[in-house]
């Protein structure tokens, strides 16, 4: 878009972003490409930015942080028995300020919050000091000149940064400072609360009369033994309990968190918030994922002109080594790999569905149990089965591109960006109507009022069978009704899935926080 045509808000405010990841910098997954790319569709609407995030350092990723300078911006955070002194980093980028706070705890091998033994044990230490610092960058980071100052919007992303409403409450609005800021938090993912002991709360350096906020007691089912009384702290509850606006990342999630099925034990709370808790859709990076541009693709392609897509799945057959054929429907898989994402329903589906004339390519990693299945897999399903183990974004622009169907079993998402990948590469997803891909996956329909309609196949209930019945109608698309199965890719394709309509959201919900008046005063 030129920027002449780019939208510009009607009130412009000063947004900060506080996040465990934002790609390109660090990425484990959709909150990383959230975080990359939603701060900068704000930007381009006229507000002033800054994500707040760790300055992950193990190596391989230090590139990434290359282009950061030293801002000479020291802190010391009371937590934790004693004083933590963290630095600040900062970048300008696409109209954002990236300020990455940096701290010995920050540097180590492996993943953004674990290796492979498993998460690592200090994590709730690595993200008190992200918040604590969030809290300060504002006030104390000339950026371009000058300080963001008292009046921002935090936007709080999942239990990472869900200490910063808790600290504005507790730590700066009693003494006056903040009064003019609101917070919003963003759930991605409610499956992960941040939880840890009762008695790490004197660790977090909050005043004890706030204990209440993140208290949180397990139900006697889930506690280890009969001594156990269950008290622990949860960070995300924390955040539920003191921020001023919440947000689901869709609007069938915003509803799913709120039951006893979806709502991962917060449900209740959440009920208790539903007058300021609102679902807004994801959008994608067009600049990132877009076929007529992909740097990773071997081959262009576009609405208009989809041959470059037949190539593109040419290159990836010969790339995994399975037979080139046009003909045979190509079947994807990419994620973590992980109990919400479904994998054991591929894995119970998959002798089934190799008796098919078919091909299927898992990218993933994460629990090693399923690494080892695809694996052997492989081994059993030579001309069939591929399973890349490994993180790697370039491949997945390659199978998002290269194959026919992209498969989606997930037993919740908040929202899923891989289906709305798809779409926009012309592949057609097939999921599980659940959270957001119900809300964004739209079931073909050979018989609609304007023709035929629909963007792909959403099944419910999610069993191996009508997972199975779901593929076979596309693949016998696929196959017998070439015009039918185009129309399926185009619609998807011409969807809008840009920042730019999120974007309008997020600002109406930042306008409804800024009428009230901070939750905790
Ligand atoms: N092995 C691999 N190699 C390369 N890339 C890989 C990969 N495994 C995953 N990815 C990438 O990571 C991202 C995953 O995003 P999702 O939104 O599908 O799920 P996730 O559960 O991480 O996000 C949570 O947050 C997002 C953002 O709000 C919600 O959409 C989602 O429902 C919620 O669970 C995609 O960009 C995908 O391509």
């Amino acid at each position: 878009m030129d920027a002449k045509d780019q939208p510009q808000a009607k009130v412009t405010r000063s947004i900060v972003f506080v996040t465990g990841e934002a790609a390109p910098y660090a990425k484990s997954g959709g909150l990383g490409d959230v975080c990359g790319s939603l701060p900068i569709a704000l930007a381009a609407r006229g507000h002033r930015v800054m994500v707040v995030m760790p300055r992950y350092l193990n190596g391989s990723s230090d590139k990434n942080y290359a282009k950061a300078l030293y801002t000479a911006k020291h802190i010391k955070i009371p937590c934790f028995g004693g004083s933590h002194e963290v630095t600040f980093f900062h970048e300008y980028r696409d109209n954002v300020d990236w300020v990455f706070v940096d701290h010995p705890s920050y540097h180590r091998p492996g993943s953004l919050y674990g290796d492979n033994f498993g998460a690592f044990g200090d994590n709730q230490f690595r993200y008190t000091l992200l918040c604590y610092a969030a809290c300060e960058a504002p006030l104390i980071l000339e950026l371009g000149g000058y300080i963001y100052g008292q009046n921002c919007m935090f936007v709080v992303n999942d239990w990472h940064a869900s200490l910063v409403p808790v600290l504005l409450a507790a730590k700066y609005r009693p003494y006056g400072v903040y009064r003019d800021s609101r917070s919003t938090l963003v759930i991605h993912n409610l499956a992960h609360q941040g939880v840890e002991p009762a008695s790490t709360y004197p660790d977090l350096g909050l005043p004890p009369e706030w204990y209440g906020a993140l208290e949180w007691v397990f139900p006697e089912w889930a506690r280890r033994h009969a001594l156990d009384k269950g008290e622990a702290v949860n960070f995300l509850k924390g955040a539920v309990v003191t921020a001023d606006r919440i947000v689901t990342v869709s609007q069938g999630y915003s509803w799913e968190v709120t039951t006893a099925e979806g709502g991962q034990g917060l449900n209740e709370l959440l009920s208790s918030r539903k007058s300021v808790l609102n679902g807004i859709v994801n959008g994608i990076d067009i600049n990132d994922w877009n076929p007529t541009t992909d740097k990773c693709l071997p081959h262009h392609y576009s609405v208009d002109d989809l041959s470059g897509k037949a190539k593109c799945k040419a290159e990836l057959q010969k790339e995994l080594g399975l037979p080139v054929r046009e003909d045979v429907p190509l079947i994807g898989f990419i994620g973590r790999l992980d109990y919400q994402k479904g994998i054991d329903l591929i894995k119970m589906a998959i002798p089934e569905l190799m008796r098919e004339d078919v091909q299927f390519v898992m990218l993933g990693s994460g629990d090693p149990i399923f690494e080892g299945w695809m694996r052997s897999t492989e081994s059993s399903y030579k001309d069939k089965f591929r399973g890349w183990v490994g993180f790697s974004v370039p491949v997945s622009h390659r199978i998002t591109a290269g194959c026919d169907i992209l498969l989606m079993p997930s037993r919740f998402e908040p929202c899923g960006l891989n289906q709305l990948y798809a779409m926009q590469y012309g592949t057609v997803p097939v999921v599980h109507g659940t959270g957001g891909l119900r809300d964004t996956v739209e079931t073909f329909n050979p018989f609609g009022a304007k023709g035929e309609e629909g963007t792909g196949w959403a099944f419910s209930p999610l069993t191996v069978d009508k997972m199975l019945w779901a593929l076979r109608t596309a693949m016998s698309t696929f196959r017998e009704h070439k015009p039918s199965w185009e129309g399926l890719m185009k619609r998807g394709m011409t969807k809008d899935h840009t920042w730019d309509h999120a974007a309008e959201q997020y600002e109406q919900i930042f306008e409804w926080a800024f009428v009230d008046q901070p939750y905790v005063m």
